[in-house]
Protein backbone atom coordinates (compact mmCIF):
# COMPACT_ATOMS: atom_id res chain seq x y z
CA UNK A 1 0.00 0.00 0.00
CA UNK A 2 1.33 3.61 -1.33
CA UNK A 3 2.14 5.97 1.99
CA UNK A 4 -0.29 8.62 2.58
CA UNK A 5 0.36 11.72 4.47
CA UNK A 6 -3.06 11.99 7.33
CA UNK A 7 -2.33 15.38 7.51
CA UNK A 8 -2.87 16.71 3.68
CA UNK A 9 -6.10 17.23 2.38
CA UNK A 10 -6.51 17.10 -1.10
CA UNK A 11 -9.66 18.28 -3.50
CA UNK A 12 -11.06 16.31 -5.97
CA UNK A 13 -10.88 17.89 -9.61
CA UNK A 14 -14.22 19.58 -10.80
CA UNK A 15 -14.03 16.71 -13.24
CA UNK A 16 -13.76 13.93 -10.91
CA UNK A 17 -16.17 15.58 -8.53
CA UNK A 18 -18.93 15.65 -11.79
CA UNK A 19 -17.67 12.05 -12.16
CA UNK A 20 -18.15 10.74 -8.58
CA UNK A 21 -21.61 13.11 -8.35
CA UNK A 22 -22.88 10.69 -11.19
CA UNK A 23 -21.69 7.72 -9.17
CA UNK A 24 -23.72 8.65 -6.40
CA UNK A 25 -26.55 9.42 -8.31
CA UNK A 26 -26.63 5.38 -9.54
CA UNK A 27 -25.00 4.14 -6.50
CA UNK A 28 -28.56 5.63 -4.34
CA UNK A 29 -31.28 5.12 -6.99
CA UNK A 30 -33.54 2.03 -6.85
CA UNK A 31 -31.98 -0.85 -9.09
CA UNK A 32 -35.39 -1.61 -10.19
CA UNK A 33 -36.28 1.99 -11.88
CA UNK A 34 -35.26 3.45 -15.15
CA UNK A 35 -33.55 6.17 -13.26
CA UNK A 36 -31.06 3.91 -12.17
CA UNK A 37 -30.61 2.37 -15.83
CA UNK A 38 -30.11 5.95 -16.87
CA UNK A 39 -27.62 6.40 -14.12
CA UNK A 40 -25.99 3.04 -15.21
CA UNK A 41 -25.67 3.86 -18.88
CA UNK A 42 -24.28 7.91 -18.36
CA UNK A 43 -21.43 6.32 -16.45
CA UNK A 44 -20.73 3.88 -18.78
CA UNK A 45 -21.04 6.08 -21.65
CA UNK A 46 -22.99 4.17 -23.95
CA UNK A 47 -26.62 3.86 -24.66
CA UNK A 48 -29.26 1.83 -26.79
CA UNK A 49 -27.40 -1.31 -24.87
CA UNK A 50 -29.38 -3.65 -22.40
CA UNK A 51 -29.14 -3.19 -18.44
CA UNK A 52 -26.54 -5.71 -17.92
CA UNK A 53 -24.13 -4.09 -20.07
CA UNK A 54 -24.63 -0.48 -19.09
CA UNK A 55 -24.10 -1.87 -15.39
CA UNK A 56 -20.81 -3.53 -16.49
CA UNK A 57 -19.68 -0.42 -18.29
CA UNK A 58 -20.56 1.56 -14.92
CA UNK A 59 -19.11 -0.45 -12.53
CA UNK A 60 -15.27 -0.77 -14.76
CA UNK A 61 -16.03 2.84 -15.37
CA UNK A 62 -15.72 3.46 -11.94
CA UNK A 63 -13.07 0.46 -10.61
CA UNK A 64 -10.38 2.71 -13.55
CA UNK A 65 -11.44 6.08 -11.59
CA UNK A 66 -10.23 4.63 -8.22
CA UNK A 67 -7.14 2.56 -9.57
CA UNK A 68 -6.17 6.23 -10.98
CA UNK A 69 -6.87 7.81 -7.76
CA UNK A 70 -4.89 5.05 -6.28
CA UNK A 71 -1.90 5.17 -8.26
CA UNK A 72 -1.90 8.96 -7.43
CA UNK A 73 -1.96 8.10 -3.77
CA UNK A 74 -5.21 10.02 -3.58
CA UNK A 75 -7.67 6.89 -2.56
CA UNK A 76 -7.61 7.48 1.05
CA UNK A 77 -10.96 8.74 3.07
CA UNK A 78 -8.95 10.55 5.58
CA UNK A 79 -7.24 12.53 2.54
CA UNK A 80 -10.51 14.24 1.96
CA UNK A 81 -13.03 16.26 4.27
CA UNK A 82 -16.61 17.36 3.43
CA UNK A 83 -18.43 16.46 0.63
CA UNK A 84 -15.94 15.06 -1.45
CA UNK A 85 -14.86 12.68 1.40
CA UNK A 86 -18.78 11.50 0.53
CA UNK A 87 -17.76 11.54 -2.95
CA UNK A 88 -15.37 9.05 -2.77
CA UNK A 89 -16.51 7.26 -0.04
CA UNK A 90 -19.90 6.46 -2.13
CA UNK A 91 -17.69 5.81 -4.90
CA UNK A 92 -15.57 3.45 -3.26
CA UNK A 93 -18.61 2.06 -1.70
CA UNK A 94 -20.44 1.15 -5.09
CA UNK A 95 -17.22 -0.59 -6.61
CA UNK A 96 -16.61 -2.78 -3.28
CA UNK A 97 -19.98 -4.37 -3.10
CA UNK A 98 -20.08 -5.19 -6.44
CA UNK A 99 -16.30 -6.72 -6.32
CA UNK A 100 -17.99 -9.18 -3.26
CA UNK A 101 -21.55 -9.46 -5.58
CA UNK A 102 -20.56 -13.18 -7.01
CA UNK A 103 -19.55 -14.02 -2.98
CA UNK A 104 -22.75 -12.68 -1.92
CA UNK A 105 -25.06 -14.48 -4.20
CA UNK A 106 -23.32 -17.36 -3.33
CA UNK A 107 -23.67 -17.14 0.14
CA UNK A 108 -27.41 -16.34 -0.13
CA UNK A 109 -28.05 -19.58 -1.91
CA UNK A 110 -25.61 -21.17 0.87
CA UNK A 111 -27.83 -19.79 3.83
CA UNK A 112 -31.06 -20.86 1.69
CA UNK A 113 -29.81 -24.36 1.79
CA UNK A 114 -28.20 -24.34 5.92
CA UNK A 115 -31.56 -22.78 7.27
CA UNK A 116 -31.58 -21.31 10.55
CA UNK A 117 -27.13 -21.47 11.50
CA UNK A 118 -25.93 -18.41 9.87
CA UNK A 119 -22.97 -19.35 7.42
CA UNK A 120 -19.42 -18.78 7.51
CA UNK A 121 -18.47 -15.87 5.52
CA UNK A 122 -14.85 -16.61 4.73
CA UNK A 123 -14.66 -13.81 2.05
CA UNK A 124 -15.57 -11.29 4.47
CA UNK A 125 -12.03 -10.75 6.18
CA UNK A 126 -10.83 -9.97 2.56
CA UNK A 127 -13.51 -7.67 1.80
CA UNK A 128 -13.04 -5.63 5.33
CA UNK A 129 -9.54 -5.39 4.78
CA UNK A 130 -10.18 -3.81 1.40
CA UNK A 131 -12.48 -1.49 3.27
CA UNK A 132 -10.42 -0.39 5.66
CA UNK A 133 -7.74 0.48 3.48
CA UNK A 134 -9.31 2.65 1.93
CA UNK A 135 -9.58 4.66 5.51
CA UNK A 136 -12.98 3.23 6.39
CA UNK A 137 -13.09 2.19 10.58
CA UNK A 138 -13.27 -0.98 11.74
CA UNK A 139 -16.63 -0.33 12.78
CA UNK A 140 -17.78 1.45 9.62
CA UNK A 141 -16.19 -1.43 7.56
CA UNK A 142 -18.31 -4.15 9.30
CA UNK A 143 -21.53 -1.48 9.26
CA UNK A 144 -20.74 -1.04 5.46
CA UNK A 145 -20.35 -4.96 4.69
CA UNK A 146 -23.32 -5.87 6.62
CA UNK A 147 -25.29 -3.31 4.45
CA UNK A 148 -23.76 -4.41 0.92
CA UNK A 149 -25.85 -7.82 2.25
CA UNK A 150 -28.87 -6.42 2.83
CA UNK A 151 -29.08 -4.46 -0.22
CA UNK A 152 -27.60 -8.14 -2.43
CA UNK A 153 -30.57 -10.35 -0.07
CA UNK A 154 -33.13 -7.18 -0.94
CA UNK A 155 -32.41 -7.36 -5.07
CA UNK A 156 -32.01 -11.25 -5.02
CA UNK A 157 -35.51 -11.66 -3.50
CA UNK A 158 -37.67 -9.24 -5.21
CA UNK A 159 -35.89 -9.52 -8.65
CA UNK A 160 -37.85 -13.31 -7.78
CA UNK A 161 -40.83 -11.74 -8.64
CA UNK A 162 -40.57 -12.06 -12.45
CA UNK A 163 -42.95 -9.85 -15.13
CA UNK A 164 -41.60 -7.78 -17.54
CA UNK A 165 -45.22 -5.40 -17.23
CA UNK A 166 -44.98 -2.01 -16.05
CA UNK A 167 -47.25 -2.60 -12.93
CA UNK A 168 -44.55 -5.32 -12.13
CA UNK A 169 -41.69 -3.15 -12.37
CA UNK A 170 -43.20 -0.70 -10.39
CA UNK A 171 -44.12 -3.40 -7.88
CA UNK A 172 -40.60 -4.38 -7.98
CA UNK A 173 -39.54 -0.17 -7.11
CA UNK A 174 -42.12 0.00 -4.08
CA UNK A 175 -40.64 -3.43 -2.63
CA UNK A 176 -36.89 -1.95 -2.63
CA UNK A 177 -38.49 1.46 -1.06
CA UNK A 178 -40.70 -0.18 1.41
CA UNK A 179 -36.84 -1.78 2.84
CA UNK A 180 -34.20 0.58 1.43
CA UNK A 181 -37.18 4.29 1.69
CA UNK A 182 -36.53 5.96 -1.99
CA UNK A 183 -33.73 8.01 -0.31
CA UNK A 184 -30.59 4.85 0.16
CA UNK A 185 -27.98 6.98 1.55
CA UNK A 186 -30.35 8.83 4.17
CA UNK A 187 -31.63 4.90 5.53
CA UNK A 188 -27.84 4.07 5.16
CA UNK A 189 -27.16 6.80 7.44
CA UNK A 190 -30.03 6.86 9.51
CA UNK A 191 -32.82 4.77 9.14
CA UNK A 192 -30.85 1.05 8.98
CA UNK A 193 -31.92 0.05 12.24
CA UNK A 194 -35.35 2.19 12.92
CA UNK A 195 -37.46 0.54 10.62
CA UNK A 196 -39.36 -1.30 12.72
CA UNK A 197 -42.39 0.89 13.05
CA UNK A 198 -42.49 1.13 9.49
CA UNK A 199 -45.04 -1.90 8.52
CA UNK A 200 -46.23 -2.52 4.76
CA UNK A 201 -49.72 -3.64 4.13
CA UNK A 202 -49.51 -5.70 0.84
CA UNK A 203 -53.26 -5.84 -1.22
CA UNK A 204 -54.14 -7.81 -4.26
CA UNK A 205 -56.37 -10.75 -5.62
CA UNK A 206 -55.08 -14.66 -4.01
CA UNK A 207 -52.00 -15.82 -6.36
CA UNK A 208 -50.29 -12.91 -7.60
CA UNK A 209 -47.41 -13.08 -5.04
CA UNK A 210 -48.68 -10.97 -2.37
CA UNK A 211 -46.58 -13.74 0.04
CA UNK A 212 -43.39 -13.88 -1.72
CA UNK A 213 -43.14 -10.16 -1.76
CA UNK A 214 -43.90 -10.39 2.34
CA UNK A 215 -40.54 -12.99 2.18
CA UNK A 216 -38.88 -10.39 0.08
CA UNK A 217 -39.14 -7.98 2.32
CA UNK A 218 -38.94 -10.17 5.69
CA UNK A 219 -35.47 -11.79 4.46
CA UNK A 220 -33.67 -8.30 3.73
CA UNK A 221 -33.66 -6.68 6.59
CA UNK A 222 -30.43 -5.21 7.96
CA UNK A 223 -28.52 -8.11 9.83
CA UNK A 224 -24.97 -6.98 11.84
CA UNK A 225 -21.98 -9.10 10.51
CA UNK A 226 -20.07 -10.60 13.32
CA UNK A 227 -16.45 -10.03 12.28
CA UNK A 228 -15.09 -12.19 15.63
CA UNK A 229 -17.37 -15.80 14.62
CA UNK A 230 -17.15 -14.62 10.91
CA UNK A 231 -20.47 -14.84 10.12
CA UNK A 232 -24.13 -12.43 10.41
CA UNK A 233 -25.85 -12.54 13.33
CA UNK A 234 -28.60 -14.50 12.14
CA UNK A 235 -29.49 -16.46 9.07
CA UNK A 236 -31.93 -14.35 7.42
CA UNK A 237 -33.89 -17.66 7.10
CA UNK A 238 -35.22 -16.94 10.50
CA UNK A 239 -35.78 -13.48 9.88
CA UNK A 240 -39.02 -13.92 8.19
CA UNK A 241 -42.39 -15.47 9.62
CA UNK A 242 -45.33 -16.05 7.96
CA UNK A 243 -48.98 -17.06 9.58
CA UNK A 244 -51.74 -17.18 7.52
CA UNK A 245 -54.18 -16.36 10.20
CA UNK A 246 -57.54 -17.31 7.94
CA UNK A 247 -56.20 -20.96 8.83
CA UNK A 248 -57.01 -21.11 12.23
CA UNK A 249 -60.74 -20.91 14.33
CA UNK A 250 -60.82 -18.03 16.26
CA UNK A 251 -60.47 -19.88 19.86
CA UNK A 252 -56.62 -20.52 18.76
CA UNK A 253 -55.43 -17.25 16.73
CA UNK A 254 -54.30 -15.51 19.88
CA UNK A 255 -52.68 -18.53 21.03
CA UNK A 256 -50.55 -18.88 17.52
CA UNK A 257 -49.83 -15.26 17.31
CA UNK A 258 -49.03 -14.54 21.14
CA UNK A 259 -48.61 -18.29 23.01
CA UNK A 260 -49.87 -19.32 25.74
CA UNK A 261 -48.89 -20.85 28.94
CA UNK A 262 -49.49 -24.73 29.87
CA UNK A 263 -53.03 -25.41 31.30
CA UNK A 264 -54.67 -21.82 30.01
CA UNK A 265 -57.27 -23.93 28.14
CA UNK A 266 -58.37 -27.39 27.59
CA UNK A 267 -56.09 -28.20 25.25
CA UNK A 268 -52.80 -26.46 25.72
CA UNK A 269 -50.70 -29.08 27.23
CA UNK A 270 -47.78 -27.42 27.25
CA UNK A 271 -45.93 -23.91 26.67
CA UNK A 272 -46.60 -22.53 23.17
CA UNK A 273 -44.27 -19.61 21.82
CA UNK A 274 -46.14 -17.97 19.22
CA UNK A 275 -45.02 -15.81 16.36
CA UNK A 276 -44.21 -12.50 18.70
CA UNK A 277 -42.28 -14.37 20.71
CA UNK A 278 -40.59 -16.54 17.98
CA UNK A 279 -39.67 -13.08 16.15
CA UNK A 280 -35.82 -12.08 16.13
CA UNK A 281 -34.61 -8.44 16.24
CA UNK A 282 -34.23 -7.29 12.41
CA UNK A 283 -36.67 -9.56 11.80
CA UNK A 284 -40.46 -9.25 10.58
CA UNK A 285 -43.50 -11.24 10.94
CA UNK A 286 -46.21 -11.43 8.09
CA UNK A 287 -49.73 -11.47 8.59
CA UNK A 288 -50.97 -13.22 5.98
CA UNK A 289 -55.23 -13.04 5.20
CA UNK A 290 -55.85 -9.90 7.87
CA UNK A 291 -58.69 -9.05 6.28
CA UNK A 292 -60.37 -12.06 7.32
CA UNK A 293 -59.72 -11.44 11.57
CA UNK A 294 -62.58 -10.54 13.48
CA UNK A 295 -62.90 -7.19 15.17
CA UNK A 296 -61.58 -8.88 18.98
CA UNK A 297 -58.95 -10.06 17.37
CA UNK A 298 -58.01 -6.51 15.67
CA UNK A 299 -58.38 -5.04 18.86
CA UNK A 300 -56.13 -6.92 20.50
CA UNK A 301 -53.49 -6.54 17.51
CA UNK A 302 -53.64 -3.18 17.31
CA UNK A 303 -53.06 -2.79 20.68
CA UNK A 304 -49.51 -5.20 20.61
CA UNK A 305 -48.50 -3.62 17.62
CA UNK A 306 -48.67 -0.01 19.49
CA UNK A 307 -47.14 -0.88 22.51
CA UNK A 308 -44.73 -3.50 21.16
CA UNK A 309 -45.60 -5.73 24.07
CA UNK A 310 -47.93 -9.04 24.15
CA UNK A 311 -48.93 -11.28 26.64
CA UNK A 312 -49.26 -15.19 25.94
CA UNK A 313 -52.83 -16.40 26.82
CA UNK A 314 -52.77 -17.03 30.12
CA UNK A 315 -50.12 -15.49 31.52
CA UNK A 316 -49.83 -11.62 32.71
CA UNK A 317 -46.35 -11.22 32.34
CA UNK A 318 -45.52 -9.10 29.30
CA UNK A 319 -42.63 -9.66 26.92
CA UNK A 320 -41.40 -7.29 24.52
CA UNK A 321 -41.40 -7.78 20.85
CA UNK A 322 -38.80 -6.21 17.84
CA UNK A 323 -39.06 -6.71 14.40
CA UNK A 324 -41.92 -5.61 11.51
CA UNK A 325 -44.74 -6.10 10.64
CA UNK A 326 -46.10 -7.19 7.07
CA UNK A 327 -49.46 -7.56 6.26
CA UNK A 328 -51.73 -9.13 3.05
CA UNK A 329 -54.88 -9.44 2.33
CA UNK A 330 -56.85 -10.45 -1.07
CA UNK A 331 -60.20 -9.16 0.46
CA UNK A 332 -61.20 -5.56 -0.63
CA UNK A 333 -60.15 -3.82 2.62
CA UNK A 334 -62.53 -0.71 1.58
CA UNK A 335 -65.66 -2.69 1.95
CA UNK A 336 -64.34 -4.13 4.73
CA UNK A 337 -63.62 -0.76 6.39
CA UNK A 338 -67.25 0.87 5.30
CA UNK A 339 -68.76 -2.78 6.52
CA UNK A 340 -67.27 -2.21 9.71
CA UNK A 341 -65.22 -5.54 9.41
CA UNK A 342 -62.19 -3.82 9.59
CA UNK A 343 -61.58 -0.97 12.23
CA UNK A 344 -59.91 2.75 10.80
CA UNK A 345 -57.87 2.31 13.61
CA UNK A 346 -55.78 -0.82 12.76
CA UNK A 347 -55.80 -0.15 9.03
CA UNK A 348 -54.00 3.21 9.75
CA UNK A 349 -51.27 1.35 12.32
CA UNK A 350 -50.73 -1.28 9.17
CA UNK A 351 -50.73 1.68 6.25
CA UNK A 352 -46.89 3.10 6.67
CA UNK A 353 -46.79 1.78 3.07
CA UNK A 354 -49.79 -0.06 0.92
CA UNK A 355 -48.68 -1.94 -1.98
CA UNK A 356 -50.99 -2.77 -4.18
CA UNK A 357 -49.38 -6.53 -6.03
CA UNK A 358 -51.01 -6.18 -9.82
CA UNK A 359 -52.58 -9.37 -11.34
CA UNK A 360 -51.84 -11.22 -14.24
CA UNK A 361 -54.82 -10.27 -16.27
CA UNK A 362 -53.34 -6.25 -15.28
CA UNK A 363 -49.97 -7.45 -16.64
CA UNK A 364 -50.52 -9.29 -19.91
CA UNK A 365 -53.09 -6.16 -20.82
CA UNK A 366 -49.94 -4.11 -20.25
CA UNK A 367 -47.20 -6.94 -21.97
CA UNK A 368 -48.49 -9.56 -23.76
CA UNK A 369 -44.52 -10.83 -23.34
CA UNK A 370 -45.54 -10.88 -19.57
CA UNK A 371 -46.49 -14.55 -20.28
CA UNK A 372 -43.46 -16.13 -21.59
CA UNK A 373 -40.88 -14.43 -19.27
CA UNK A 374 -43.13 -15.76 -16.39
CA UNK A 375 -43.67 -19.43 -17.95
CA UNK A 376 -39.74 -19.67 -18.16
CA UNK A 377 -39.17 -19.04 -14.73
CA UNK A 378 -42.00 -21.03 -13.73
CA UNK A 379 -40.50 -24.14 -15.74
CA UNK A 380 -37.09 -23.57 -13.92
CA UNK A 381 -38.91 -23.96 -10.03
CA UNK A 382 -40.94 -26.83 -11.69
CA UNK A 383 -38.73 -29.05 -13.78
CA UNK A 384 -35.20 -27.96 -12.03
CA UNK A 385 -33.55 -26.26 -15.20
CA UNK A 386 -33.81 -23.95 -17.63
CA UNK A 387 -35.79 -25.06 -21.01
CA UNK A 388 -36.76 -22.06 -23.23
CA UNK A 389 -38.25 -25.04 -25.80
CA UNK A 390 -40.52 -26.38 -23.16
CA UNK A 391 -41.75 -22.87 -22.00
CA UNK A 392 -42.26 -21.99 -25.47
CA UNK A 393 -44.21 -25.29 -26.24
CA UNK A 394 -46.55 -24.29 -22.86
CA UNK A 395 -47.05 -21.26 -24.36
CA UNK A 396 -47.89 -22.19 -27.40
CA UNK A 397 -50.54 -25.05 -26.08
CA UNK A 398 -52.05 -22.76 -23.72
CA UNK A 399 -52.91 -19.77 -26.21
CA UNK A 400 -54.71 -22.62 -28.19
CA UNK A 401 -56.51 -24.10 -25.07
CA UNK A 402 -57.87 -20.88 -23.61
CA UNK A 403 -59.96 -17.88 -25.21
CA UNK A 404 -58.96 -15.08 -25.82
CA UNK A 405 -58.06 -12.73 -23.16
CA UNK A 406 -58.46 -15.22 -20.46
CA UNK A 407 -59.16 -13.73 -17.10
CA UNK A 408 -56.13 -15.93 -15.09
CA UNK A 409 -58.79 -15.60 -11.79
CA UNK A 410 -56.57 -17.91 -9.87
CA UNK A 411 -53.53 -15.07 -10.74
CA UNK A 412 -49.88 -16.57 -10.94
CA UNK A 413 -50.83 -19.50 -9.04
CA UNK A 414 -53.04 -20.56 -11.15
CA UNK A 415 -50.42 -20.36 -14.38
CA UNK A 416 -48.05 -22.30 -12.03
CA UNK A 417 -50.97 -25.44 -11.77
CA UNK A 418 -51.38 -24.89 -15.48
CA UNK A 419 -47.79 -25.44 -16.67
CA UNK A 420 -48.10 -28.51 -14.19
CA UNK A 421 -51.14 -29.71 -15.63
CA UNK A 422 -49.82 -29.39 -19.35
CA UNK A 423 -47.12 -31.20 -18.43
CA UNK A 424 -49.40 -33.96 -16.91
CA UNK A 425 -52.28 -34.09 -19.49
CA UNK A 426 -50.71 -31.91 -22.42
CA UNK A 427 -53.67 -29.54 -22.04
CA UNK A 428 -54.72 -26.30 -19.99
CA UNK A 429 -58.34 -25.61 -20.61
CA UNK A 430 -58.34 -22.58 -17.75
CA UNK A 431 -60.69 -22.34 -14.81
CA UNK A 432 -64.67 -22.74 -16.39
CA UNK A 433 -65.69 -20.06 -14.13
CA UNK A 434 -63.27 -17.82 -15.90
CA UNK A 435 -64.76 -18.21 -19.28
CA UNK A 436 -67.91 -17.40 -18.27
CA UNK A 437 -67.50 -13.28 -17.56
CA UNK A 438 -68.31 -12.03 -14.00
CA UNK A 439 -72.06 -11.16 -15.42
CA UNK A 440 -73.24 -14.60 -15.17
CA UNK A 441 -74.82 -15.85 -11.97
CA UNK A 442 -75.00 -19.92 -10.53
CA UNK A 443 -78.04 -20.32 -12.15
CA UNK A 444 -77.04 -19.76 -15.26
CA UNK A 445 -74.05 -22.08 -14.58
CA UNK A 446 -75.84 -24.83 -13.71
CA UNK A 447 -78.30 -24.25 -16.39
CA UNK A 448 -75.48 -25.07 -18.50
CA UNK A 449 -75.49 -28.40 -17.28
CA UNK A 450 -71.75 -28.65 -17.48
CA UNK A 451 -70.65 -28.13 -13.62
CA UNK A 452 -69.87 -30.81 -11.83
CA UNK A 453 -70.14 -30.96 -7.68
CA UNK A 454 -66.97 -29.44 -6.76
CA UNK A 455 -67.28 -26.97 -9.48
CA UNK A 456 -70.64 -26.24 -8.18
CA UNK A 457 -69.82 -26.27 -4.47
CA UNK A 458 -66.75 -23.54 -4.99
CA UNK A 459 -68.84 -21.54 -7.24
CA UNK A 460 -71.61 -21.23 -4.30
CA UNK A 461 -68.89 -20.69 -2.05
CA UNK A 462 -67.37 -17.63 -3.62
CA UNK A 463 -70.80 -15.96 -4.07
CA UNK A 464 -71.34 -16.43 -0.43
CA UNK A 465 -68.12 -15.14 0.57
CA UNK A 466 -68.43 -12.14 -1.59
CA UNK A 467 -71.61 -11.51 0.17
CA UNK A 468 -70.70 -12.15 3.56
CA UNK A 469 -67.01 -11.32 3.24
CA UNK A 470 -65.15 -13.86 5.94
CA UNK A 471 -64.64 -17.56 5.59
CA UNK A 472 -66.44 -17.85 8.99
CA UNK A 473 -69.37 -16.96 7.73
CA UNK A 474 -69.62 -19.22 4.55
CA UNK A 475 -68.52 -22.46 6.52
CA UNK A 476 -71.51 -21.46 8.80
CA UNK A 477 -74.24 -21.45 6.02
CA UNK A 478 -72.72 -24.04 4.07
CA UNK A 479 -72.13 -26.38 6.86
CA UNK A 480 -68.16 -27.30 5.71
CA UNK A 481 -65.15 -27.04 7.62
CA UNK A 482 -63.75 -23.16 7.54
CA UNK A 483 -60.46 -24.86 5.63
CA UNK A 484 -62.57 -26.61 3.00
CA UNK A 485 -64.61 -23.48 2.41
CA UNK A 486 -61.32 -21.80 1.81
CA UNK A 487 -60.17 -24.20 -0.44
CA UNK A 488 -63.14 -23.86 -2.79
CA UNK A 489 -63.10 -20.37 -2.80
CA UNK A 490 -59.06 -20.20 -3.69
CA UNK A 491 -59.60 -22.80 -6.14
CA UNK A 492 -56.60 -24.83 -4.99
N1 LIG B 1 -44.39 -12.31 -10.32
C1 LIG B 1 -44.13 -13.56 -9.93
N2 LIG B 1 -43.02 -14.16 -10.34
C2 LIG B 1 -42.74 -15.43 -9.97
N3 LIG B 1 -43.54 -16.16 -9.18
C3 LIG B 1 -44.66 -15.60 -8.74
C4 LIG B 1 -45.02 -14.27 -9.07
N4 LIG B 1 -46.19 -13.98 -8.48
C5 LIG B 1 -46.55 -15.06 -7.81
N5 LIG B 1 -45.64 -16.04 -7.95
C6 LIG B 1 -45.73 -17.40 -7.39
O1 LIG B 1 -47.11 -17.75 -7.39
C7 LIG B 1 -47.42 -18.50 -6.23
C8 LIG B 1 -48.51 -17.81 -5.44
O2 LIG B 1 -47.98 -16.63 -4.87
P1 LIG B 1 -48.32 -16.17 -3.38
O3 LIG B 1 -48.58 -17.34 -2.51
O4 LIG B 1 -47.25 -15.22 -2.98
O5 LIG B 1 -49.70 -15.42 -3.67
P2 LIG B 1 -50.60 -14.60 -2.68
O6 LIG B 1 -50.94 -13.32 -3.37
O7 LIG B 1 -49.96 -14.50 -1.35
O8 LIG B 1 -51.91 -15.50 -2.60
P3 LIG B 1 -53.02 -15.61 -1.41
O9 LIG B 1 -53.70 -14.28 -1.32
O10 LIG B 1 -53.95 -16.67 -1.90
O11 LIG B 1 -52.29 -15.99 -0.16
C9 LIG B 1 -46.12 -18.65 -5.45
O12 LIG B 1 -45.52 -19.87 -5.81
C10 LIG B 1 -45.29 -17.47 -5.93
O13 LIG B 1 -43.92 -17.70 -5.80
Amino acid sequence: MYKICMTTQYKLTNEERDFFLQVSEAAFSNPFSDARDGADRALAGISGSDRDRALQGATKAIRQRLSDLNSQGRANLALYDGADRQLLLTAILFDQYHVSLPQFDALIVEQIQAGEEPCAVPFSAEALARLRDYGCTAQQARHYFAFFYQLRRGFFFINQLVGSSASMRTLRCRLWNTIFTHDTQRYEVTLWNRLEDFSTLLLGETGTGKGAAAAAIGRSGFIPFDEKSGRFAESFTRNFIAINLSQFPESLIESELFGHKKGSFTGAVDNHQGVFARCVPHGAIFLDEIGDVSVPVQIKLLQVLQERRFCPVGSHVGQSFRGRIIAATNRPLEELRRAGNFRDDFYYRLCSDVIEVPTLRKQLAESPDALPSLLERLIVRIVGTEDVKLAETIHHQLMEDLPPNYSWPGNVRELEQAVRRLLLNGHYYGDPYAHTGSGDNLQTLADSGTMDAQQLLSRYCRQLYDRFGTYEEVARRTRLDRRTVKKYIQGD
